[in-house]
């Protein structure tokens, strides 16, 4: 397939660019590089800088790309409380432009990284496909209304996609990892805490869980991209589906630094500290819709393996 990866100079991005390059596809990556880097982008890949707003000033052929894979997005859910204009402008209006470029380019499937902050509080577990979306936080709007806008554009014009709902991402996959610059995302922190030797916050230890922290679902992020290809081989056009992508464990943030302690055999330093805004006490996946499917099985369900994976990259960085 020929597929542009917006957001491929980002984590996930770099990851699926790299993984469809691995499978034979021929692969452009489009990214603005405002949270991304250069030399993230996959060799072999074709990278262009700009806007997915502005998607036919950099391409005019109609047959160019049979697919993109839409990973451009800003992400942080407490930036997003507090500067809520800036994801709203990036991510809802940035894609609605994103999709007049690729119905002007002809464009047929699409496949968009949603995420499990639309259910927010959800009251229930593990959450499937129709738990009712409930996002605590600006970024889990703008996806959800991303994710509706798609739906409508399937509906009325043809596109084939598929909006992939990934719980909490982790691990590295051939060279491509994570980079975030601020790091906010609890494993890499608390590995970069390791090296450097500081503190690593854990924010809330009076949720309603277990030992009073946060629970997650983590996924390996060689299984998002394996899922997006599973997606854009089995999509049908006039069609949007949505998918959970998680492994159905729930670990705490505590569980999460106790299996950094085992992988790399040092102590991460924690601290308590006040509860982050806009997060979810506890968001863990039922993603037996998408096994079903599609047959999606993770290859690295593990998280040890998911951390040891991420930790092996960080060193090499
Ligand atoms: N990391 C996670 O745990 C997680 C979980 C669920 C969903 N997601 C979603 O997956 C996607 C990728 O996340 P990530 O962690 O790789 O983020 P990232 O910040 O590493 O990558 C995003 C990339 O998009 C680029 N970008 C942003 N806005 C752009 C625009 N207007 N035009 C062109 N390029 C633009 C950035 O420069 C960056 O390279 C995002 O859509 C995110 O919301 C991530
Ligand atoms: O230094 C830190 C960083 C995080 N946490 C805690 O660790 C948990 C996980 O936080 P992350 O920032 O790693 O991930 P989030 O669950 O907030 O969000 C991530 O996963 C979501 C899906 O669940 C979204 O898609 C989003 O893009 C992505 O950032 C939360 O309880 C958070 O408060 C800490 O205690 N200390």
């Amino acid at each position: 397939m020929k597929i542009l990866v917006t957001g491929g100079a980002g984590y996930i991005g770099s990851v699926m660019a790299r993984y469809f390059l691995d499978q034979g596809d021929t692969v452009t990556v489009l990214d603005n590089l405002s949270r991304g880097y250069l030399d993230a982008v996959p060799q072999g890949a074709i990278f262009v800088q700009g806007e997915i707003s502005d998607l036919p000033k950099y391409f005019t052929e109609t047959n160019q790309f049979d697919a993109v894979v839409h990973m451009a997005a800003h992400s942080r859910v407490e930036e997003s409380v507090s500067n809520p204009e800036l994801y709203w402008h990036n991510n809802v209006i940035g894609t609605i432009k994103l999709l007049d470029g690729m119905r002007k380019l002809e464009i047929p499937k699409l496949v968009f990284a949603s995420t499990a902050a639309v259910y927010g509080r959800a009251g229930q577990s593990p959450i499937t496909e129709d738990t009712p979306p409930n996002p605590l936080n600006t970024y889990g709007m703008t996806k959800l209304t991303m994710d509706m806008a798609i739906a409508s554009e399937a509906q009325a014009h043809g596109l084939s996609a598929a909006s992939l709902r990934f719980f909490n991402v982790t691990g590295a996959y051939r060279g491509a990892g994570e980079r975030h610059n601020p790091e906010t995302h609890l494993i890499p922190t608390a590995l970069k805490s390791i090296v450097e030797g500081r503190v690593i916050k854990i924010f809330g230890s009076d949720y309603p869980t277990p030992d009073g922290t946060c629970i997650r679902d983590y996924i390996h992020v060689v299984d998002l991209a394996l899922a997006a290809k599973l997606a854009l081989e089995k999509m049908k056009s006039s069609n949007h589906n949505i998918f959970n992508l998680g492994n159905g464990d729930g670990f705490s943030n505590l569980e999460v630094i106790d299996a950094i302690k085992n992988v790399t055999g040092k102590t991460p330093k924690v601290e308590f500290a006040p509860r982050r805004q806009g997060d979810a006490p506890s968001l863990v996946a039922s993603s037996k819709k998408i096994r079903q499917e599609l047959g999606w099985v993770p290859t690295k369900p593990d998280l040890e393996e998911m951390i040891l994976d991420l930790w092996n990259f960080e060193n090499r960085h």
